[in-house]
């Protein structure tokens, strides 16, 4: 808890001076004011984030982080669980979707195993933190411990704090996980308040008789546990997930090391969620990538009050989205720091 506390005693509001600085920037620039629109909200947020008017985006990283899930016992799966820990030696190899678009825009990937059922050999590319071998199937108890949720926290946290040492100027959020839809929608039915009809989606591609069972299992698992929304860790070990834990310290580690966060689909949605119900100042530091197909996805982004950059109908996680909304971010910043002034080139001010 020593570490969790420490982070969160770090965190703190926007530089409004810098986000001043930038925006007044903005207003100089060879365009109407406000009219690339979001593209100069992100820009100002990013300043007010790294406390630069003018911020850098080169040093990038996707974080994967992955564990597996008791409740898919229940049998409304369509895929095993081996897939997770098949899914991470592709991951380490390069050859998922979340490499082919992590390296279109040029950040690394960082794939950690924290709660992974399969045995795995040794992989240099894969850093084995695993906690536990999967939750235990939450319609029958908690899915972790208490102790074992601030571990997962933490261990997001150190595998951030590492990258902020390497150099890290952006930082997204994925996910690996068969089964982990399922514990998302419960964090965002708990916490939003929402029913499970409302959150619950098809995930990897549940049928209509697979849909009414995993929200059976679901709301069984809420109705045995009782978590308490205003206690988040009391959320993530009683129907969360070693990944989603993992992720929340990703992100309240960014956000203590004045990094901007790119959050992903309805899983990394889930780990901001905990981490928001934690700490609601995380929000400033996060941008929200997509808004996935994944109903319960953009009512947990309305409950923060944060807006995605991309609608693009993905589904799949692993921090995908996060990697293309990465390219809109830096894209707002290369306008912060390359257009010319209305003195620059000469072009005539607005009248009145
Ligand atoms: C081959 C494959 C690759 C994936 N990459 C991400 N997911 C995504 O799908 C899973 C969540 O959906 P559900 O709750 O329905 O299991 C997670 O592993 C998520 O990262 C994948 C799923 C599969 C099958
Ligand atoms: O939105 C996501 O992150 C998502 C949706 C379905 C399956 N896996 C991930």
């Amino acid at each position: 808890m020593e570490l969790l506390n420490a982070t969160l005693a770090k965190i703190h509001g926007l530089d409004k001076e810098a986000m001043t600085k930038a925006q007044a920037h903005q207003d100089i620039l060879t365009k109407p004011q406000g009219s690339l629109g979001k593209l100069e909200a992100i820009a100002v947020q990013l300043a007010g984030i790294q406390g630069n008017a003018k911020p850098q985006t080169a040093r990038k990283a996707i974080i994967t982080m992955a564990g597996d899930h008791g409740i898919i016992d229940e049998k409304f799966h369509n895929w095993p669980k081996e897939v997770t820990a098949q899914m991470l030696q592709n991951f380490a190899h390069g050859g998922a979707a979340i490499n082919v678009l992590s390296r279109q825009v040029g950040a690394r990937n960082v794939v950690v195993a924290l709660g992974v059922a399969t045995p795995m050999a040794e992989d240099p590319n894969i850093i084995n933190r695993n906690i536990a071998p999967g939750t235990n199937n939450m319609v029958y108890g908690p899915a972790m411990t208490r102790e074992q949720a601030v571990k997962a926290i933490e261990t997001g946290i150190e595998i951030v704090n590492a990258e902020v040492k390497k150099g890290l100027d952006l930082v997204g959020t994925g996910d690996m996980g068969i089964g982990n839809t399922s514990p998302s929608a419960a964090i965002c039915s708990v916490i939003t308040g929402r029913s499970l009809e409302e959150v619950t989606g098809r995930g990897t591609g549940a049928s209509d008789e697979q849909m009414k069972l995993k929200r059976n299992a679901i709301a069984k698992a809420i109705a045995l546990n009782k978590p308490n929304a205003q206690d988040a860790l009391d959320v993530l070990s009683k129907v969360g997930g070693y990944e989603i834990g993992g992720l929340a310290g990703v992100i309240l580690g960014a956000a203590a090391n004045r990094v901007g966060v790119v959050v992903d689909g309805f899983i990394s949605g889930a780990a901001a969620l905990i981490a928001y119900t934690i700490c609601p100042q995380a929000k400033d530091f996060m941008f929200a990538a997509h808004q996935s197909v994944e109903p319960g996805h953009r009512i947990l982004l309305e409950h923060m009050g944060l807006d995605a950059i991309l609608k693009m109908d993905m589904r799949l996680g692993e921090g995908t989205g996060a990697a293309l909304a990465m390219n809109i971010i830096e894209a707002s910043n290369r306008i912060q720091h390359e257009m010319a002034s209305f003195a620059d080139a000469g072009v005539s001010e607005k009248q009145s």
